[in-house]
């Protein structure tokens, strides 16, 4: 019993220490070994009640080996303990089966009561050297404690735990200002560039967005077809200006309405009043300019009442009250006399 676990032990070492040459040399010159196999038969001892035997034997093997093991100490299978020097393992530790150890590791306790009070290492845990691992704490099976940490709460399995006390290696956290100054400080070239790239990809999407609100916006506007002849029509009469204003007649919203019947050409015009004085002025520049299209062979204009155009009539006076007296011709004057009561003048 006692000889194949030596033979398995000597095969974990073998495995586990790229030092180990040979099943001889591991026999004779690995106090982990030596260690382990007297602890088995102490444990045996203490579980039998034998304890101050137990106990004697366990100390002559940290003797031997400086490595001190309880003999209360519960230890798995092909456990190895490398270098081995300043291992202590507490009274009611358990050790796993495939457990590694490094010299210098310290599986304490941390309450003077006699409680269970040391941890339980689950299968395949490693524990660097000089780490020490204190109180009732569970290590998950194959987590692993850095060299040196220190370990006082329960390690997830799997997990990589270093430093004092023990955190759990890889997880992220908040940069403290310690860690700002130990390490190197941000770089603000660096930041304001990468504000500017995420300011510039929010701008991106945002135009894009616009761009297919335009492209829906356009596919559902009516379409209003217009012809070559129609828009050459509306193009001249934007060249006659209406001189009450001085903006064409188009813009000013004179024209109400274009036809066109191969050659013949019929406007819809709104002047001020049937009595305007520019009536006549504007319906024979409509007819005389579109006649100097092409292909126009008749120029019909009719003039049509809008409540509008006694608003028109209003800017012929503002128009002439602006003018300077300088300014104001008498025609102005004839003009504004035909449309308005002397009084408002
Ligand atoms: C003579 C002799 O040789 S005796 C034998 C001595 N050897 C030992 O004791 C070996 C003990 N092994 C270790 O300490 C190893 O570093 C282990 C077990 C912790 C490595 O575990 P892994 O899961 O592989 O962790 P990994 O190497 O990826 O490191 C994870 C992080 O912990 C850090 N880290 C690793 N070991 C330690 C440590 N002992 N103390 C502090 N931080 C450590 C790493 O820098 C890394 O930090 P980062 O995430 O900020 O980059
Ligand atoms: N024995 C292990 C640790 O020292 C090795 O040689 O790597």
């Amino acid at each position: 019993m006692i000889g194949a676990q030596i033979r398995e032990d000597i095969s974990s070492i073998l495995q586990k220490d790229p030092a180990a040459r040979s099943r001889i040399e591991i026999l004779f010159c690995y106090p982990g070994l030596h260690a382990l196999t007297i602890h088995r038969v102490a444990h045996r001892l203490w579980l039998r009640e034998h304890r101050l035997a137990a106990r004697f034997l366990s100390h002559i093997s940290r003797f031997f080996t400086g490595i001190e093991i309880h003999p209360g100490a519960t230890i798995g299978r092909r456990v190895v303990i490398d270098h081995g020097m300043g291992v202590v393992i507490g009274e009611t530790a358990e050790v796993g089966d495939e457990v590694l150890l490094y010299m210098g590791v310290v599986l304490g306790g941390t309450t003077l009561t006699k409680v269970k009070r040391h941890p339980t290492l689950g299968k395949g845990v490693v524990i660097g050297s000089g780490a020490a691992v204190l109180g009732p704490v569970t290590l998950g099976d194959y987590a692993k404690v850095g060299a040196g940490a220190v370990v006082v709460r329960d390690v997830p399995p799997g997990a990589t735990v270093v430093g004092v006390p023990g955190r759990i290696a890889g997880l992220k956290r908040h940069p403290t200002q310690d860690d700002i100054r130990d390490n190197e400080m941000p770089d603000p070239t660096l930041r304001v560039i990468s504000r500017m790239l995420e300011r510039q990809s929010s701008l991106e999407e945002k135009i894009q967005k616009l761009e297919k609100d335009l492209v829906c916006i356009r596919q559902q506007a009516p379409v209003t077809p217009i012809s070559d002849r129609e828009a050459e029509i509306w193009a001249a009469l934007r060249q006659i200006i209406d001189p009450e204003i001085g903006h064409n007649i188009v813009d000013v919203g004179l024209i109400k309405l274009v036809e066109i019947t191969e050659e013949d050409v019929n406007v819809e015009m709104s002047l001020n009043t049937e009595s305007c004085p520019l009536l006549e002025y504007l319906v024979n520049q409509v007819e005389n300019r579109l006649k100097l299209i092409e292909w126009v062979r008749i120029v019909k204009v009719e003039v049509i009442h809008d409540p509008w155009e006694s608003e028109t009539c209003q800017n012929t006076l503002i128009h002439y009250n602006e003018k300077s007296e300088g300014e104001k011709q008498p025609e102005d004057f004839e003009m504004l006399n035909q449309n308005h009561p002397p009084s408002v003048g």
